[in-house]
């Protein structure tokens, strides 16, 4: 029979002896370290001569890239991977640009995404916390286009964030949702960050949401009609849910940024490399978010 060990209240001061069966079998090694007790691992002395010493190293001035406003997070490639995989990308695409997705929350800009690059759609609602992106190539005008896509959260506390990479972008989707009054009236608010934060020439197209639920609408289509007017948009009214006007719409944004920037597109069928409106920054197999999880963030 085993002794029975004492009790030690947790208030007690004793420290308490350790028993041979209570000790852990297998020692603890710490992640990301070699197992000294792993035969592979075994550390084996060199023979001869002890090796000469290493010079100092040089001090460490910086760990960690610094991120600039709208850059890529540290997650991107240095940029001769970049390159080697704009290269490798060459063939299959003639030019590359970014498109922003912006509106209020719960409008629907995620389903948007899924529909067009997925043909998926989610009835859930799970909050993008701050930025993601998926990329699809569309061919317009025999131009063969990639897209890089950016889904920004809508709610206000990420609003520092997302504003961060209105700067890079070619083409912004205002969306708002046609059983939501107050989305719409949001709009004025978007389209004004926009004038703020977006770069001189920005395509834009306004976007009506949810044309599906007819009947819980709030905003009559010649509302949105008028709207784009005055800010001198194209309109969609779209649904992620029933797949109404989702590839039109990101075609006919598609089709303003290549008009938009017609000049520089000038000669694309003589260009070696294609050009890069927006910079590739990860394949859609990288992104943090994936195309397995779209309410992964970048921030
Ligand atoms: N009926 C209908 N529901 C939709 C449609 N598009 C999106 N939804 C629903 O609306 C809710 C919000 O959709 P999301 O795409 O997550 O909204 P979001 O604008 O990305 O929201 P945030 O990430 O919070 O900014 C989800 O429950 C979707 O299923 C649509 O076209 N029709």
């Amino acid at each position: 029979m085993m002794p029975i060990p004492p009790i030690y209240p947790l208030w007690s001061t004793q420290t308490p002896p350790i028993y041979p069966q209570d000790r852990d079998p297998t020692p603890i090694v710490p992640v990301g370290c070699p197992d000294p007790h792993s035969p592979q691992e075994a550390h084996t002395p060199l023979a001869g001569p002890p090796p000469p010493s290493l010079p100092p190293l040089p001090p460490v001035t910086r760990l960690i890239p610094a991120l600039r406003p709208g850059s890529i997070p540290h997650t991107s490639p240095p940029p001769a991977r970049r390159r080697r995989r704009g290269a490798a990308m060459a063939k299959q695409y003639d030019v590359l640009f970014r498109l922003l997705l912006l509106g209020d929350s719960g409008v629907g800009k995620t389903c948007l995404l899924c529909r067009f690059t997925d043909s998926e759609f989610h009835p859930a609602h799970i909050s993008t916390i701050g930025v993601d992106f998926k990329m699809k190539t569309i061919e317009v005008d025999g131009i063969k286009v990639r897209i890089q896509i950016w889904d920004t959260a809508g709610q206000e506390r990420y609003q520092t964030i997302t504003k961060q990479y209105y700067r890079r972008a070619q083409g912004i989707f205002l969306v708002y949702d046609i059983s939501s009054e107050r989305s719409y009236q949001h709009i004025v608010k978007w389209a004004s960050d926009v004038d703020e934060y977006a770069p001189d020439g920005v395509q834009k197209i306004l976007i009506g949401n949810k044309a599906d639920e007819e009947h819980k609408r709030q905003v009559a289509k010649e509302q949105g009609l008028q709207l784009a007017r005055e800010y001198g948009m194209d309109f969609y009214e779209t649904s992620a849910c029933s797949n109404l006007n989702i590839k039109e719409s990101f075609t006919r944004l598609t089709e303003l940024v290549l008009q938009a920037h017609r000049k520089e597109l000038e000669g694309l069928r003589t260009a070696t490399a294609p050009p890069e409106l927006a910079q590739l920054e990860e394949d859609e197999q990288q992104t943090p978010g994936g195309n397995d999880n779209p309410k992964n963030c970048w921030c």
